[in-house]
Protein backbone atom coordinates (compact mmCIF):
# COMPACT_ATOMS: atom_id res chain seq x y z
CA UNK A 1 0.00 0.00 0.00
CA UNK A 2 1.27 3.37 -0.76
CA UNK A 3 -0.07 6.54 0.01
CA UNK A 4 -3.08 5.41 1.75
CA UNK A 5 -3.23 8.45 4.10
CA UNK A 6 -3.43 10.74 1.08
CA UNK A 7 -6.97 11.26 1.00
CA UNK A 8 -8.37 14.53 0.04
CA UNK A 9 -9.37 16.66 2.67
CA UNK A 10 -12.61 15.82 3.74
CA UNK A 11 -14.88 18.25 2.42
CA UNK A 12 -17.11 19.34 5.41
CA UNK A 13 -19.10 22.24 6.49
CA UNK A 14 -20.52 23.18 10.31
CA UNK A 15 -23.71 21.91 9.80
CA UNK A 16 -23.45 18.07 8.80
CA UNK A 17 -23.73 15.86 11.34
CA UNK A 18 -20.23 13.50 11.47
CA UNK A 19 -21.06 11.42 14.09
CA UNK A 20 -23.66 10.19 16.36
CA UNK A 21 -24.34 7.81 19.54
CA UNK A 22 -27.75 6.58 19.77
CA UNK A 23 -28.92 5.27 22.91
CA UNK A 24 -25.57 3.82 24.00
CA UNK A 25 -25.11 1.86 27.33
CA UNK A 26 -21.87 0.68 28.28
CA UNK A 27 -20.61 -2.11 30.85
CA UNK A 28 -17.53 -2.98 32.46
CA UNK A 29 -18.31 -6.71 33.67
CA UNK A 30 -21.80 -6.17 35.23
CA UNK A 31 -21.36 -2.63 36.03
CA UNK A 32 -23.11 -0.18 33.96
CA UNK A 33 -21.10 2.93 32.70
CA UNK A 34 -23.17 4.28 29.95
CA UNK A 35 -27.15 4.90 30.14
CA UNK A 36 -28.64 5.77 26.98
CA UNK A 37 -26.65 8.01 26.12
CA UNK A 38 -27.86 9.76 22.46
CA UNK A 39 -26.11 12.73 20.98
CA UNK A 40 -24.98 14.13 17.65
CA UNK A 41 -21.23 15.86 16.82
CA UNK A 42 -21.27 18.10 14.17
CA UNK A 43 -18.26 18.67 11.63
CA UNK A 44 -16.09 21.24 12.77
CA UNK A 45 -17.48 21.59 15.68
CA UNK A 46 -15.59 21.61 19.16
CA UNK A 47 -17.96 19.55 21.88
CA UNK A 48 -16.77 20.17 25.41
CA UNK A 49 -17.61 16.41 27.66
CA UNK A 50 -17.72 17.67 31.44
CA UNK A 51 -18.94 16.41 34.35
CA UNK A 52 -18.09 15.33 38.02
CA UNK A 53 -15.21 12.45 37.90
CA UNK A 54 -16.29 9.23 37.54
CA UNK A 55 -19.39 10.04 35.77
CA UNK A 56 -18.54 8.23 32.14
CA UNK A 57 -16.76 11.33 30.40
CA UNK A 58 -13.95 9.58 29.23
CA UNK A 59 -15.93 5.94 28.78
CA UNK A 60 -18.11 7.85 25.96
CA UNK A 61 -15.16 9.24 24.23
CA UNK A 62 -13.28 5.88 24.12
CA UNK A 63 -16.19 4.47 23.01
CA UNK A 64 -16.02 6.90 19.75
CA UNK A 65 -13.32 5.04 18.15
CA UNK A 66 -13.59 1.64 19.98
CA UNK A 67 -10.36 2.24 22.21
CA UNK A 68 -12.67 0.41 25.27
CA UNK A 69 -12.83 -2.66 22.72
CA UNK A 70 -9.20 -3.35 24.28
CA UNK A 71 -10.57 -3.80 27.72
CA UNK A 72 -11.97 -7.64 28.01
CA UNK A 73 -14.74 -7.40 30.03
CA UNK A 74 -16.21 -4.47 28.50
CA UNK A 75 -19.71 -4.47 26.65
CA UNK A 76 -21.57 -2.05 24.30
CA UNK A 77 -25.45 -1.89 23.31
CA UNK A 78 -26.72 1.00 20.87
CA UNK A 79 -24.51 2.52 17.92
CA UNK A 80 -22.20 5.20 16.78
CA UNK A 81 -22.11 6.28 13.44
CA UNK A 82 -19.55 7.80 11.55
CA UNK A 83 -20.68 9.32 8.16
CA UNK A 84 -23.66 7.22 8.89
CA UNK A 85 -22.09 3.77 9.51
CA UNK A 86 -22.25 1.82 12.73
CA UNK A 87 -18.66 1.96 13.53
CA UNK A 88 -19.31 -1.32 15.55
CA UNK A 89 -20.62 -3.29 12.70
CA UNK A 90 -18.56 -6.64 12.51
CA UNK A 91 -16.93 -5.85 9.15
CA UNK A 92 -15.63 -2.55 10.45
CA UNK A 93 -11.84 -2.46 10.07
CA UNK A 94 -10.65 -1.06 13.72
CA UNK A 95 -7.26 0.30 12.32
CA UNK A 96 -8.87 2.32 9.34
CA UNK A 97 -11.24 3.90 11.98
CA UNK A 98 -8.94 4.83 14.52
CA UNK A 99 -6.76 6.94 11.53
CA UNK A 100 -10.13 8.65 10.81
CA UNK A 101 -11.00 9.04 14.67
CA UNK A 102 -7.64 9.74 16.50
CA UNK A 103 -6.68 10.27 19.95
CA UNK A 104 -4.39 12.58 22.26
CA UNK A 105 -4.36 11.25 25.71
CA UNK A 106 -4.45 13.12 28.64
CA UNK A 107 -0.56 12.57 29.27
CA UNK A 108 1.70 13.59 27.00
CA UNK A 109 2.50 10.13 25.84
CA UNK A 110 5.74 10.44 22.51
CA UNK A 111 7.32 7.01 21.87
CA UNK A 112 11.11 7.03 23.06
CA UNK A 113 11.85 8.12 19.42
CA UNK A 114 12.99 11.15 17.36
CA UNK A 115 10.78 13.79 17.09
CA UNK A 116 10.34 12.98 13.07
CA UNK A 117 9.39 9.34 14.07
CA UNK A 118 7.28 10.26 16.58
CA UNK A 119 5.27 11.75 13.82
CA UNK A 120 5.69 9.74 10.89
CA UNK A 121 4.95 6.38 12.87
CA UNK A 122 1.10 6.64 11.86
CA UNK A 123 2.00 6.94 8.33
CA UNK A 124 5.06 4.01 8.08
CA UNK A 125 2.11 1.88 10.15
CA UNK A 126 -0.11 2.94 7.53
CA UNK A 127 2.36 1.42 4.70
CA UNK A 128 3.67 4.81 3.22
CA UNK A 129 7.03 4.23 1.90
CA UNK A 130 7.42 7.41 0.05
CA UNK A 131 9.85 9.69 1.87
CA UNK A 132 9.49 12.08 0.24
CA UNK A 133 6.45 12.55 0.89
CA UNK A 134 6.57 11.47 4.75
CA UNK A 135 9.20 14.12 5.18
CA UNK A 136 6.40 16.30 3.27
CA UNK A 137 3.47 15.33 6.07
CA UNK A 138 5.67 15.06 9.26
CA UNK A 139 6.37 19.33 8.59
CA UNK A 140 3.07 20.12 7.72
CA UNK A 141 1.63 17.78 10.87
CA UNK A 142 4.20 19.50 12.80
CA UNK A 143 3.24 23.20 11.40
CA UNK A 144 -0.74 22.22 11.57
CA UNK A 145 0.45 21.63 15.79
CA UNK A 146 2.25 24.91 16.19
CA UNK A 147 5.07 23.45 17.04
CA UNK A 148 7.25 23.60 13.76
CA UNK A 149 9.33 26.32 14.49
CA UNK A 150 10.77 25.01 18.21
CA UNK A 151 11.79 21.60 16.64
CA UNK A 152 12.52 22.31 12.96
CA UNK A 153 16.37 22.37 13.66
CA UNK A 154 16.43 19.17 15.77
CA UNK A 155 13.51 16.88 14.19
CA UNK A 156 16.64 13.85 15.00
CA UNK A 157 16.31 14.42 18.99
CA UNK A 158 14.70 12.24 21.23
CA UNK A 159 10.87 13.44 21.44
CA UNK A 160 11.54 12.72 25.67
CA UNK A 161 13.67 15.95 25.49
CA UNK A 162 10.90 18.03 24.99
CA UNK A 163 9.27 20.01 27.75
CA UNK A 164 5.30 18.89 29.04
CA UNK A 165 3.54 21.30 26.55
CA UNK A 166 5.56 20.78 23.43
CA UNK A 167 5.49 16.93 23.96
CA UNK A 168 1.66 17.10 23.33
CA UNK A 169 2.07 19.17 20.56
CA UNK A 170 3.89 16.49 19.09
CA UNK A 171 1.29 14.38 19.99
CA UNK A 172 -1.52 16.51 18.53
CA UNK A 173 0.94 16.30 15.15
CA UNK A 174 1.19 12.78 15.56
CA UNK A 175 -2.68 12.49 15.67
CA UNK A 176 -2.43 14.69 12.38
CA UNK A 177 0.09 12.94 10.78
CA UNK A 178 -3.01 10.15 9.06
CA UNK A 179 -5.38 13.02 8.34
CA UNK A 180 -8.20 12.36 10.82
CA UNK A 181 -11.38 13.30 10.67
CA UNK A 182 -12.44 13.16 14.31
CA UNK A 183 -10.20 13.91 16.99
CA UNK A 184 -10.82 13.03 20.58
CA UNK A 185 -9.02 14.52 22.87
CA UNK A 186 -9.05 13.73 26.89
CA UNK A 187 -7.98 15.99 28.84
CA UNK A 188 -5.01 17.64 26.66
CA UNK A 189 -4.21 20.06 28.94
CA UNK A 190 -4.87 18.71 32.52
CA UNK A 191 -1.14 17.81 32.76
CA UNK A 192 0.17 21.45 31.25
CA UNK A 193 1.39 24.84 33.20
CA UNK A 194 -1.30 27.21 32.28
CA UNK A 195 0.89 29.26 29.05
CA UNK A 196 1.33 25.55 27.69
CA UNK A 197 -2.97 25.07 28.02
CA UNK A 198 -3.24 28.48 26.16
CA UNK A 199 -1.20 26.97 23.24
CA UNK A 200 -3.29 23.97 23.01
CA UNK A 201 -6.72 25.96 23.36
CA UNK A 202 -5.29 28.15 20.46
CA UNK A 203 -4.43 24.95 19.05
CA UNK A 204 -7.92 23.40 19.39
CA UNK A 205 -9.72 26.51 17.92
CA UNK A 206 -7.61 26.66 14.78
CA UNK A 207 -8.02 23.18 14.25
CA UNK A 208 -11.54 22.97 14.26
CA UNK A 209 -11.37 24.51 11.21
CA UNK A 210 -10.38 21.17 9.41
CA UNK A 211 -11.89 18.60 12.09
CA UNK A 212 -14.28 17.67 14.34
CA UNK A 213 -13.28 17.61 17.45
CA UNK A 214 -14.54 15.90 21.25
CA UNK A 215 -12.28 16.88 23.90
CA UNK A 216 -13.57 15.42 27.83
CA UNK A 217 -12.21 18.08 30.08
CA UNK A 218 -12.73 18.70 34.16
CA UNK A 219 -11.98 22.69 33.61
CA UNK A 220 -15.39 24.74 33.20
CA UNK A 221 -13.86 28.00 31.80
CA UNK A 222 -11.80 25.37 29.18
CA UNK A 223 -15.02 24.27 28.30
CA UNK A 224 -16.47 27.66 27.44
CA UNK A 225 -13.47 29.07 26.17
CA UNK A 226 -12.86 26.17 23.30
CA UNK A 227 -16.32 24.54 22.65
CA UNK A 228 -19.09 25.09 20.53
CA UNK A 229 -21.35 22.09 21.98
CA UNK A 230 -21.29 21.34 25.50
CA UNK A 231 -22.48 18.18 27.24
CA UNK A 232 -23.32 17.88 30.89
CA UNK A 233 -22.92 14.01 32.19
CA UNK A 234 -24.10 12.54 35.56
CA UNK A 235 -23.63 9.12 36.86
CA UNK A 236 -23.29 7.63 33.66
CA UNK A 237 -26.26 9.51 31.87
CA UNK A 238 -26.15 12.54 29.53
CA UNK A 239 -27.92 15.02 31.35
CA UNK A 240 -28.19 17.95 28.74
CA UNK A 241 -26.34 18.73 25.62
CA UNK A 242 -26.37 22.21 23.66
CA UNK A 243 -24.85 25.50 22.65
CA UNK A 244 -21.74 26.36 25.21
CA UNK A 245 -23.24 30.13 25.77
CA UNK A 246 -26.77 28.42 26.63
CA UNK A 247 -25.39 25.47 28.93
CA UNK A 248 -23.44 28.16 30.60
CA UNK A 249 -25.47 31.32 30.97
CA UNK A 250 -29.30 29.16 30.67
CA UNK A 251 -29.14 25.35 31.48
CA UNK A 252 -32.78 24.02 31.38
CA UNK A 253 -31.76 21.21 34.16
CA UNK A 254 -31.17 21.82 37.64
CA UNK A 255 -28.51 19.09 37.79
CA UNK A 256 -26.12 20.98 34.67
CA UNK A 257 -27.15 24.63 36.34
CA UNK A 258 -26.01 23.07 40.16
CA UNK A 259 -22.18 21.80 38.51
CA UNK A 260 -21.85 24.85 36.11
CA UNK A 261 -22.08 26.68 39.46
CA UNK A 262 -19.83 24.74 41.07
CA UNK A 263 -22.14 23.41 44.16
CA UNK A 264 -21.56 19.85 43.52
CA UNK A 265 -18.15 17.93 41.62
N1 LIG B 1 -11.33 -0.23 33.04
C1 LIG B 1 -12.35 -0.08 33.89
N2 LIG B 1 -12.87 -1.15 34.55
C2 LIG B 1 -13.92 -1.02 35.39
N3 LIG B 1 -14.55 0.15 35.64
C3 LIG B 1 -14.07 1.25 35.04
C4 LIG B 1 -12.96 1.19 34.13
N4 LIG B 1 -12.73 2.45 33.67
C5 LIG B 1 -13.65 3.25 34.24
N5 LIG B 1 -14.45 2.53 35.06
C6 LIG B 1 -15.58 3.05 35.88
O1 LIG B 1 -16.53 3.62 34.99
C7 LIG B 1 -17.08 4.84 35.52
C8 LIG B 1 -16.83 5.96 34.54
O2 LIG B 1 -15.42 6.21 34.47
P1 LIG B 1 -14.80 7.28 33.47
O3 LIG B 1 -13.31 7.18 33.60
O4 LIG B 1 -15.41 7.12 32.16
O5 LIG B 1 -15.32 8.62 34.14
P2 LIG B 1 -14.86 10.12 33.90
O6 LIG B 1 -16.09 10.94 33.94
O7 LIG B 1 -14.02 10.20 32.69
O8 LIG B 1 -13.97 10.36 35.20
P3 LIG B 1 -12.71 11.30 35.42
O9 LIG B 1 -13.19 12.69 35.18
O10 LIG B 1 -12.33 11.06 36.85
O11 LIG B 1 -11.64 10.87 34.44
C9 LIG B 1 -16.38 5.03 36.87
O12 LIG B 1 -17.25 4.52 37.87
C10 LIG B 1 -15.14 4.19 36.77
O13 LIG B 1 -14.73 3.72 38.04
Amino acid sequence: MNRPAQQEEPKTTRTDIKMTAENLDFYYGDFKALHGVSMNFKSCEVTALIGPSGCGKSTFLRCLNRMNDLIPISRVEGAITLDGEDIYAPDVDVVMLRRKVGMVFQKPNPFPKSIFDNVAYGLWVNGVKDKAFVQERVEESLKQAAIWDEVKDRLQATALGLSGGQQQRLCIARALAVKPEVVLMDEPASALDPIATQKIEELIHQLKETYTIIIVTHNMQQAARVSDVTAFFYMGKLIEVGETDTIFTRPKKKQTEDYITGRFG
